[in-house]
């Protein structure tokens, strides 16, 4: 049975239940149907996506084509790259933090790219390994440390020792990065001083993980002899709105990223490498992240913003699985995903993709490949806005932790209208996003953000 709280009002929350709608299979835990290995046993919600509907994908050979309407772009070339004599950029290659964890493993995914020979790749890169993490646990150790032991921080010794070590190992100049980590430590016993952590302080802590990463892998691609430059997103017209740390891309970037990296290509043919999850506001001009996991996003702006043939997210899985392998370790790589598909997936928890990301892929009718930098042999999965849905029967299953139920029981909505609407209103009232809806006769089923539910707003509205 599912476990669940009774409001009097008929207003019941269940963190464990289970709930259909057209695409979706939701299912809570303990529930007899779904029986996957033991290691599961702390999921609260389960996803499993399938789409309904085939059709074949068009095949494409797209140049680049920019169409900026009065704004500040205007080129609009057609055909495929190469056929101009222009030798315009072919993909997006975006590399998660695991990619370039390491000196070793920069290495690696330069001789990757090397060996594509034939692409004219635009590169993405997030931190290193683990650096957004410790750069945030460091801004919250900050603000209680004191200012006399900000420099101590366990995990900027961390983030300077990783970093200092790879451009040695790489043999960099430490000056690309040196300037950075001088700002960082002052940063945080600017935190200390101030004894508070903003979310504005925090986006403008976590940018130094990929501003440093882009700078040291431009100067390794230079010193092996590939042209390669480096830009921060924040400066090459990455718009967004000011909601730090979960920023939206603003319409604005696209003529201006494409502008910008368009014109410095047909200058000067050296590889871009760009910061992922990064932008500016719109308002506060201040830099602002993503939301984590955000260079995905990053990565498929620029590939709708270039009108560019393919996007490229190379991870350390070899592509989107049948589930998460932290959780089933048999889990199995799905060759072909519709962006919906795969939105929905990344939406309902697969950390594997940002649940923005396939926004500007699908807008662009962009394909996506998600491939493993550690396997790059493995064929990954294809995401298009179509594929053949004949033989599919379940795609991927994702878990959603803490999933909350609520149920609204009621005959008073027997033959009425506009009684939906009311429960809607409050939720967009309140700002809760709601996950799942089924209906029947005289009960409503929704899942929330858990995070959000026991606002006393929405109980005090309950209880009306
Ligand atoms: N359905 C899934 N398919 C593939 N990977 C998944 C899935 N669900 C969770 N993951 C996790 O996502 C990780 C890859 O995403 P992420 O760490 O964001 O990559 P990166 O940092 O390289 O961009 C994998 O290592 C895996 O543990
Ligand atoms: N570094 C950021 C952005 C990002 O996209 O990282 P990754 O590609 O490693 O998931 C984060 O950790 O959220």
């Amino acid at each position: 049975m599912a476990a669940s709280l009774q409001f009097n009002n008929g207003i019941r929350t269940a963190h464990c239940g289970y709930q259909f709608r057209r695409n979706s299979l939701l299912v809570g835990r303990n529930q007899p149907q779904l029986k996957f290995s033991s290691s599961i046993s702390s999921i609260s919600g389960l996803v499993c996506a399938r789409t309904e509907g085939s059709c074949s994908r068009d095949s494409r050979n797209r140049g680049l084509k920019i169409n900026c309407d009065k704004r500040n772009a205007d080129e609009t070339t057609n055909g495929s790259p190469g056929d101009t004599g222009e030798q315009l950029l072919t993909c997006v290659m975006k590399f998660g933090g695991s990619s370039v964890a390491s000196a070793e493993r920069m290495r690696e995914v330069a001789e990757l790219i090397r060996s594509f020979p034939e692409e004219r790749p635009v590169i993405v890169l997030s931190a290193m390994g683990k650096t957004t993490n410790k750069l945030l646990q460091a801004g919250e150790k900050a603000v209680s440390c004191g200012v006399i032991h900000a420099s101590e921080i366990e995990e900027l010794e961390f983030i300077k020792d990783l970093h200092y070590r790879t451009v040695d190992e790489l043999g960099v100049d430490n000056s690309v990065i040196a300037v950075h980590l001088e700002e960082l430590e002052q940063l945080l016993k600017g935190i200390a001083m101030m004894k508070e952590l903003t979310p504005r302080t925090k986006d403008y802590i976590v940018s130094f993980g990929e501003c440093m990463s882009t700078r040291i892998f431009a100067a390794y691609m230079n010193k092996i002899g590939v042209k390669a430059r480096q830009y921060d997103a924040f400066e090459i017209g990455f718009i967004t709105t000011d909601e730090f740390t979960n920023a939206d891309i603003l319409e604005a970037t696209y003529p201006a990223v494409a502008k910008r990296l368009h014109g410095d290509w047909m200058k000067e043919s050296a590889i871009p490498i760009i910061t992922g999850f990064l932008g500016k506001g719109w308002k506060t001009c201040a830099v602002t992240t993503l939301g984590r996991g955000g260079s995905d996003l990053t990565a498929t702006t620029i590939g709708k913003a270039l009108g560019l043939r393919e996007i490229q997210v190379w991870k350390d899985v070899d592509g989107v699985l049948t589930c998460d392998p932290n959780i089933y370790s048999g889990a199995m790589p799905v060759p072909y995903l519709t962006f919906d598909e795969a939105a929905e997936l990344a939406y309902f928890g697969a950390q594997v993709l940002h649940p923005q990301s396939m926004r500007p892929a699908r807008e662009g009718d962009i394909p996506v490949r998600v491939k493993n930098s550690y396997n790059p042999k493995a064929p990954g999965t294809f995401i298009t806005r179509c594929r053949d849905m004949s033989e599919a029967v379940l795609t991927s299953i994702v878990l959603k932790r803490n999933v909350t139920m609520l149920d609204i029981v009621s005959t008073r909505m027997l033959g009425q209208f506009g009684f939906l609407a009311k429960v809607f209103e409050i939720f967009e009232d309140l700002g809760i996003s709601v996950d799942v809806v089924a209906t029947s006769e005289v009960s409503i089923s929704l899942t929330l953000d858990p995070s959000k539910l026991w606002s006393r707003e929405l109980i005090q509205q309950a209880s009306v």
